[in-house]
């Protein structure tokens, strides 16, 4: 029989490499990987077959059977799943399936180089076959009925396919051990292998002819019957994971949709360890039947970090995986479910908030996405954010409902000012009148802060301000307007002194500033820049001048700012007296006033411009 020699593509082989030469402190996940992968072929095998008529060996039982020859050194493991055909066998255990595989592969070097047992998260494949193999045999034959083939490789570097007659639908894999994996032929070696991490494998696992698994949906069961350590060797499973999960939320509801839904919260976020964007990790089912593994369509992107199961029995069995992403009825679970879990991180944030700060430090980043991504979830997101502020301590983030209910009583708005640290923050002028009056002021120090702010708009009928904005509100009252205003007490400018230094200084500064307006907000800093449009904050238009820069784009038009200042600073105070002894220095000192404003607002000054100015000024001291 004709027998054709293949290489392996590239990356497989470098993938391969990793998986023997690095991987062996994790091998039992191999047998994990490939009962996966066998449990995998079965669902897809059953939910093809509720539609068709015409499969090939449609009476066998749809089961895994696992058997070890100690004599021999051989672990066999056979599922009656979907199999593959000829090219299938070529195509899929000669590359890499994964999307992206060469960022995959990276992520798994950069893993491996991190904590070994970190990898076991991601799934190695069918490759990790290797671990423990000095050869391989897979043995197919799909569901189509086409002729079964062989394929071999001692995992170097190439391997064949040979035609192979008189197979069973679906897929044996044989593998011949290396002598330093002896253990795998032994039948306890491989019960206690499937007992942690395959125990709920929905088919029937037989080992040496026994079945060695529980074979029920943990999750249609009743809630109350169910164990903790029933739960969390569940979220292992599902999970990957070797710890408990943060969060748990297991609920059912029959109307308007029938859904059993159980959702974990892992402990850490995989994306910000390194690894790159997570894939969803939610399975969608129909009465049991797997329809849709690793989900994107039941929750929204943002949820992405969740683990778990969602069952409806509403859902139409063989709907296809295209299908399910317009599906309306898909749609209103997606909705369902995430409004559920909000509420559900809501109530246990007002239970424990020490515990659901540290889910916040873990994934409230996910949360900000949908913000800023998600219109639909706004007001149930907005209850969840998390801000240091004026009044929290260190640290200890408050809520934006905690906020509201300090609020004083005449105030209308809630404020947010942003900065790298809230050292930065309160240092800074922006927080000067806020920490007069006693007012409460959120500090957004994540660069997406402002973003995420200003698509929430509002919370709980109160307007989301930035402090940064020029028509701030908050000076209403005459009394603090007159307080601030020029007084003719001798230590502050008149009137008309403090237009003729307002027009000067707007004819100095007139190419990058709208106005020179005398502040009503500063107490003691002598000038600050605020937004006269009030729609982008400072800290927004930074990010987007970067990210135009990252792409190469040409930089937008800076939009102008408004320079306010205080008449009562002994600085602007000497300054109109400098300008009639020296009027050229004291325009430089007007523009370096300007520039520490930009700085302090987190924007951008020309370097070079700003040091040369600032020597001449520093030379002036020094004569
Ligand atoms: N027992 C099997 N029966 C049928 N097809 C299989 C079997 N094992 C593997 N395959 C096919 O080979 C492909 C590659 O398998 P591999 O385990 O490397 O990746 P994967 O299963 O797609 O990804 P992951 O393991 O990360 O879930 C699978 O997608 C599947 O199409």
């Amino acid at each position: 029989m004709e027998t054709t020699t293949h290489e392996f593509q590239a990356e497989t082989k470098k993938l391969l490499n990793i998986v023997i030469n690095s991987l062996y402190t994790e091998r039992d996940i191999f047998v994990r990987e490939l009962i996966s992968n066998a449990a995998d072929a079965l669902e897809k095998f059953r939910h093809e077959s509720i539609t068709k008529t015409d499969v090939f060996d449609g009476h066998v039982p749809l089961e895994i059977t696992i058997d070890v020859d100690e004599k021999k050194q051989t672990l066999t493991i056979t599922d009656t799943g979907i199999g593959m055909t000829r090219d299938e066998l070529e195509h899929n255990l000669g590359t890499i399936a994964h999307s992206g595989s060469n960022t995959f592969l990276s992520e798994l070097v950069e893993a491996a180089r991190k904590d070994i047992s970190l990898i076991g998260q991601f799934g190695v494949g069918f490759y990790s076959a290797f671990m423990a193999g000095k050869e391989v045999r897979v043995q197919s034959r799909s569901w189509d009925g086409s002729e079964g083939h062989e394929w071999v490789s001692d995992g170097s570097g190439s391997f064949t396919i040979t035609e192979m007659k008189g197979l069973h639908r679906g897929t044996k894999i044989i593998i011949a051990l290396k002598d330093d994996a002896k253990e795998y032929a032994q039948k306890w070696k491989i019960e206690s292998i499937i007992k942690q991490y395959s125990a709920f494998v929905s088919f029937p696992i037989k080992l040496e002819g026994e079945v060695v698994n529980t074979v029920q949906a943990l999750w249609t069961r009743n809630r109350s019957e169910i164990t903790e350590e029933e739960y969390t060797d569940f979220y292992k499973f599902i999970g990957n994971a070797t710890t408990e999960a943060m969060y748990r939320l297991h609920f059912s509801a029959d109307a308007p949709l029938a859904i059993n839904a159980l959702l974990f919260v892992p402990q850490e976020n995989f994306e910000v360890l390194g690894f790159g964007r997570v894939e969803p990790g939610v399975n969608l089912y129909c009465q049991r039947i797997l329809i849709d593994q690793h989900s994107e369509n039941i929750l929204p992107e943002w949820l992405r970090f969740l683990k778990g199961v969602v069952d409806s029995e509403d859902l139409p069995l063989n709907i296809s995986r295209q299908a399910l992403q317009d599906n309306a009825l898909v749609a209103k679970l997606r909705k369902v479910i995430t409004k559920r879990f909000l509420k559900y991180l809501d109530e246990e944030a007002k239970k424990d908030e020490e515990k659901y700060r540290k889910f916040w430090s873990t994934f409230g980043l996910y949360l900000k996405e949908g913000v800023t991504s998600d219109y639909e979830y706004q007001k149930e997101l907005g209850k969840l954010l998390r801000f240091e502020s004026s009044k929290s301590e260190d640290g200890k983030p408050v809520g934006l409902a905690d906020y509201v209910l300090r609020m004083n009583p005449d105030q209308e708005e809630i404020y947010y000012i942003n900065g790298p640290s809230r050292a930065a923050i309160e240092a800074g002028p922006y927080v000067e009148m806020f920490r007069k009056k006693d007012i409460e002021i959120l500090y957004t120090l994540e660069p997406i802060d402002d973003f995420v702010l200003s698509h929430l708009a509002e919370f709980d009928g109160k307007k989301l301000v930035s402090a940064d904005r020029a028509d701030l509100s908050l000076v209403k009252d005459e009394e603090d307007a007159r307080e601030n205003e020029v007084g003719d007490d001798g230590d502050s400018l008149d009137k008309e002194g403090i237009d003729a230094l307002l027009q000067w200084m707007k004819e100095e500064l007139d190419a990058v500033v709208t106005d020179v307006v005398v502040s009503k907000r500063l107490v003691d800093a002598p000038a600050m820049i605020v937004n006269p449009d009030g729609f982008m904050t400072s800290s927004m238009e930074r990010i987007l001048a970067a990210s135009r820069k990252d792409q190469g784009l040409m930089a937008g038009e800076k939009s102008k700012k408004t320079l306010e200042i205080n008449p009562k600073n002994p600085l602007i105070i000497k300054l109109a007296g400098l300008r009639e002894k020296d009027e050229k220095l004291a325009a430089e000192v007007v523009k370096q006033i300007h520039d520490n404003a930009m700085i302090q607002a987190g924007l951008v000054v020309d370097p070079l411009e700003m040091v040369e100015r600032n020597y001449r000024i520093l030379n002036r001291v020094v004569d």
